[in-house]
């Protein structure tokens, strides 16, 4: 049973987490990444032992109850036939044979303990729901708090942060409490009357010892019986309430077994793969909310065409929805209207998979790294490219000689999301992982933001490297660094507003770019 637990436990996490990354980026923004880990981690082990170490008790206390019943019949039938017709009325009139001693035990024990076990493992469903959302809170807490350890360090609020896990360990603690609480009456209370009928029994067996009716054997062998009985009675009230628990835990872990995504194949295989592509893209007249923020639209009929081969940058004010273009276009939402287009292919007949993983990359506004070497942070998309690869990758990326200057080069530990790189190097070493796969279509949202002036240069010399034979999207809020894209889209209040080339738009007196332009330098 313990062997067949953990099975259970391993399979719950790996079924759950492989739904849980398959999941639309909205559940993401939904849901926060500590309870998702307290579920896995917590949750799991509770149902898997509710269902396995518990059952083999409740099987173990069940067989004790069913034979000790059988012997305490026995018992009875090889008296009864006596039993019945001697003893039926004893002395005093009182009814005192074996049978009634029997039904003595059943009926002042089990029916009640049976009621109040049902309502024990109600609470303790309850109590168990309750306390797993507690448990996956503090989780919450701990898991936010130390990831934004340096800006709490840096605010000097670790008292506060001490205050804010206690305050949710101790809902857990508080949760606890009702649970022993509720233990404590119903097992001292199923005791009792256990004891009470133990002591009636032996009273009223010994009266009939004592008039000869039975004999001490009989008398002991029907006590031991009944002692047994009572045993495995409590024995099962406590398997109930284990598997009541297990019960409440698991109604969230089903629910995030059976959540499917809204974005029908996000990240499911099916779909149109499209296998020679062009990398022509067009967004048409897409209207777009976050789910999470649906009266806040973001986009309001957004049109725009970048032709195949061309680099492109998106500029708007901050908030203007430039990094949603990205997120639009690799998918990770769906436009409530209109369509995004991919050499004239609706992005939502196209497998998501097949599309993220051979036609486009994609360099993230904050990248983070994996917890491991610069070479398979590098290889994630692409975990067979040679040496060779990679290092032209990096060099375009202008990433060689800073990995070379690291004693343990291309095996040098990042740190967790990549904390044991500057800002610049983990961009660096971004931009080299999106290259790698040599994309058709490349997405660099703000990719040179964190860059310092002379690495930004030596990117920006590598440009006409990077984006040859391929299409470009710079989502760019430092305007001077998209003076080499061949065609700017300026969006503002969720639409084109302008486009056009770099010299183009800055010598529009009026026009928004210019704008822009001004507003950066004045600033
Ligand atoms: N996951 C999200 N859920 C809800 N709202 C979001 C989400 N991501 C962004 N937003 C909101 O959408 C709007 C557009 O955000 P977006 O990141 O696209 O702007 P941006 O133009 O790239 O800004 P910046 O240049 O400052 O990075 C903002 O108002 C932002 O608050």
């Amino acid at each position: 049973m313990r062997m067949a637990g953990e099975r259970i436990i391993e399979r719950l996490r790996n079924q759950i987490f492989e739904n849980i990354v398959k999941q639309d980026i909205e559940f993401f923004d939904r849901n926060r990444t500590g309870e998702i880990i307290s579920r896995l981690a917590a949750d799991t082990v509770v149902v898997g032992k509710s269902v396995t170490q518990n059952i083999s008790d409740g099987l173990r206390n069940g067989i004790m109850a069913v034979v000790g019943t059988g012997m305490m019949l026995y018992v009875n039938t090889s008296l009864t036939v006596s039993c019945i017709l001697d003893f039926f009325f004893y002395e005093n009139g009182t009814f005192l044979t074996i049978r009634f001693l029997i039904q003595l035990t059943m009926m002042s024990i089990i029916p009640p303990i049976a009621v109040a076990a049902i309502y024990y493992g109600r609470i303790l469903r309850d109590i168990s729901a309750k306390t797993q959302t507690a448990t996956s809170h503090t989780t919450q807490v701990a898991q936010e708090k130390l990831d934004l350890i340096r800006t709490v360090r840096a605010f000097a609020q670790e008292n506060r942060e001490s205050h804010s896990y206690a305050t949710e360990t101790h809902k857990v603690y508080e949760l606890s409490m009702k649970e022993s609480y509720a233990g404590a009456t119903f097992f001292s209370g199923a005791g009792f009357a256990g004891n009470f009928v133990a002591m009636a029994i032996l009273y009223y067996g010994g009266s009939l010892v004592a008039a000869g009716s039975i004999t001490p054997g009989d008398l002991t062998s029907f006590f031991l019986y009944s002692t047994y009985v009572g045993f495995s009675f409590m024995g099962l009230s406590g398997f109930y309430g284990e598997l009541m628990k297990g019960i409440g835990a698991s109604s969230r872990l089903f629910a995030l077994m059976e959540s499917k995504g809204q974005v029908e194949g996000q990240s499911s295989q099916t779909g149109i793969k499209l296998e020679k592509v062009t990398g022509r893209i067009e967004f048409k007249d897409v209207e777009f909310a976050y789910p999470t923020r649906s009266d806040a639209k973001i986009f309001k009929g957004l049109s725009f065409t970048i032709e195949p081969g061309t680099n492109v940058a998106i500029v708007g004010k901050s908030g203007s929805g430039k990094s949603t273009v990205a997120q639009l276009l690799l998918r990770f939402y769906d436009p409530s209207k209109g369509s995004i287009f991919i050499d004239g292919i609706d992005i939502r007949s196209l497998d998501g998979n097949h599309m993220r993983n051979n036609i486009m990359s994609f360099v993230p506004q904050e990248p983070s790294l994996f917890a491991t070497t610069i070479r398979e942070n590098i290889a994630y998309g692409r975990s067979n490219a040679t040496d060779q690869e990679i290092e032209s990758a990096c060099e375009r990326a202008n990433a060689l000689g800073f990995i070379k200057k690291f004693p343990q080069g291309f095996e040098t530990y990042t740190g967790e999301k990549g904390v044991a790189m500057s800002g610049g190097q983990k961009q660096r070493i971004a931009i080299a992982r999106a290259l790698l796969k040599d994309p058709k279509i490349l997405i660099m949202d703000e990719a040179t933001s964190a860059l310092d002036a002379s690495s930004e240069n030596l990117v920006q010399d590598s440009m006409s490297q990077i984006v040859m034979g391929r299409t470009v999207i710079t989502i760019a809020h430092r305007l001077s660094t998209i003076q080499q894209a061949d065609f700017i889209v300026v969006v503002e209040d969720g639409r084109v507003v302008e486009t056009g080339g770099y010299e183009e738009l800055v010598e529009r007196e009026d026009g928004k770019f210019r704008h822009l332009i001004d507003a950066q330098l004045s600033s």
